[in-house]
């Protein structure tokens, strides 16, 4: 089911957690919406939900307004990151538990438990109590009880929160099988950037009420509408260097006489800064202030003008206390103005 907001307001009390957002989320997708903590990820699921209603503004499923519906009719399903399952119910139990409540045939509702199971790979473990499972576990049966009435729309709360490293890893992988094999339009609040671009066709940025971007993964990435973004999506944070504080960078990037006072500052990920031994090249020249070595990856710390710049794709190792001269790719060069947004390359040239 396609879900679309139209100038969606949210407030409590004075305070306005949402403010007037639009965004649609195409029917059989997978989209994560994701930000800092408070910025109203789980205001908006709530909202999808029906569990809450919005303050101004639309919601539709399809074509139908929902607005105010009530949260039942809406036959959304609901997983949260601490896995609600009932203590003294089975695993089998637990799946069938929302098919008894709308009073499916015990036999049918039976028989929908087990191939849930079964799509969760939770089979073996249908006559446990949830207490005798491992989290992921409890995880999957939680999805599989959420899936059992056939939900319209799937909606996931930090789902993987609650579980160890390796284990989110694993989990989230089986989430995007189970969503591509039930293709249920699923929205995944998280505010794990590498988990967002990991399993999402589309990607929501929010931050202070506001949708920041809208992408699919390697455009959000790649191509950040503004600062914001660049410097919440990636690890190390992008470096952003102030052109006040480096003013040869407008010249040795060639801009153009009218962009040049639009430019406030620049971004350049720490993969993409490459050395050259040809200083006129250079974009900035720098001393090693520090080399770190950790299994396979070397970030090499640069200070340039008393800023530390970081790069973890350099090839060669350059010793500490040398002088370097540094420059990148232009479509790999981020320009901010003022605001903070994006100044696209085509406009510049
Ligand atoms: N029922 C409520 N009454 C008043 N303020 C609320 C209520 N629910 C949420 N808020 C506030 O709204 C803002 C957004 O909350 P929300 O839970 O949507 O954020 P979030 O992005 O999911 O954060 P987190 O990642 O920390 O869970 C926060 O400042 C929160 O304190």
């Amino acid at each position: 089911m396609q879900v679309q907001f139209k100038d969606v307001t949210m407030s409590y009390g004075d305070k306005e957690v949402l403010e007037k957002i639009n965004f649609t989320i195409p029917e059989g997708k997978l989209v994560s919406i994701l930000g800092p903590s408070g910025c109203g990820k789980s205001t908006t699921l709530m909202l999808i939900s029906g569990l809450t209603y919005p303050s101004n503004g639309q919601i539709y499923f399809g074509d139908k307004e929902v607005t105010k519906q009530d949260a039942v009719k809406r036959k959304v399903g609901m997983v949260f990151q601490n896995y609600a399952l009932y203590p003294h119910l089975t695993i089998l139990e637990n799946i069938m538990f929302p098919l008894k409540m709308e009073k499916m045939p015990k036999n049918k509702r039976k028989e929908r438990a087990l191939e849930l199971a079964r799509l969760v790979q939770i089979e073996e473990q249908v006559d446990k109590k949830p207490k005798q499972l491992s989290g992921g576990q409890q995880q999957r049966v939680a999805i599989a009880r959420a899936l059992a009435k056939e939900p319209s729309i799937l909606l996931m709360d930090e789902p993987l929160s609650n579980l160890d490293a390796r284990l989110r890893i694993e989990m989230r992988e089986e989430i995007r099988r189970i969503q591509q094999e039930t293709g249920v339009t699923t929205v995944f609040v998280t505010h794990d950037q590498e988990e967002a671009l990991s399993i999402s066709d589309e990607v929501m940025v929010l931050n202070e009420g506001a949708i920041q971007q809208n992408s699919d993964p390697i455009t959000l990435y790649h191509k950040p509408k503004n600062r914001f973004v660049a410097q919440f999506l990636g690890t190390p944070v992008i470096n952003t260097i102030k052109v006040a504080d480096h003013p040869e960078l407008l010249n040795r990037l060639r801009l153009s006489e009218i962009m040049k006072p639009e430019v406030q500052s620049i971004g350049i990920r720490a993969e993409n800064i490459k050395v050259t031994t040809i200083e006129s090249e250079a974009l900035l020249s720098g001393i090693v202030n520090h080399v770190s070595r950790v299994g396979k990856d070397t970030t090499v710390y640069i200070e340039v003008n008393g800023h530390s710049l970081v790069a973890t794709n350099l090839g060669v190792i350059p010793e500490e206390g040398t002088m370097i001269h540094i420059t990148a790719d232009i479509e790999e060069i981020h320009l901010f103005n003022f605001n903070g947004k994006v100044i696209e390359l085509e406009a510049v040239k």
